[in-house]
């Protein structure tokens, strides 16, 4: 409590420290996905292929934009739908109908972008 009471003064007025904090806070909320959401990991194992295999195929600039995209639009969806689900069993830890639907909502957006990805990666690695 102590902590966020005295981030909240330190936003307040602009500082460079806060703005530093708040990069170090995002990137702990992604080591703390990696490392605790089975999904995210999955997400980190098909990233760093995708990523190799475009090394190796020699994909053109648009190709790289859209896989790019696509791999990014993953990790939010996933960043999203992760803080959501940490906030409703935070809120409501007993089993609620409401926040069965938000959770598959949220998870709604991961499968969406998971679309996206497997379209991009047809036009762009199809054929080799
Ligand atoms: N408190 C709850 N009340 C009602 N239904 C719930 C609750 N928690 C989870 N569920 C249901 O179970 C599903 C899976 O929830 P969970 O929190 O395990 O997410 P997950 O994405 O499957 O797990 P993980 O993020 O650990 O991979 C939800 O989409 C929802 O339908």
């Amino acid at each position: 409590m102590k902590h966020k009471t005295e981030r909240r003064r330190r936003n307040q007025r602009f500082s460079l420290r806060a703005r530093l904090d708040s990069f170090r806070y995002a990137f702990d909320g992604l080591i703390t996905m990696i490392f605790e959401q089975h999904n995210a990991r999955i997400h980190l194992v098909v990233t760093l292929a995708v990523l190799a295999l475009g090394l190796l195929t020699g994909l053109e600039s648009i190709e790289w934009m859209m896989v790019i995209l696509a791999i990014c639009l993953v990790w939010m969806a996933e960043a999203v739908n992760t803080a959501l689900e940490s906030l409703a069993d935070a809120a409501v830890p007993e089993t609620h109908e409401l926040v069965a639907k938000a959770k598959d909502v949220a998870a709604a957006a991961v499968l969406i972008a998971a679309a996206f990805s497997v379209i991009v990666a047809l036009w762009a690695f199809w054929p080799f």
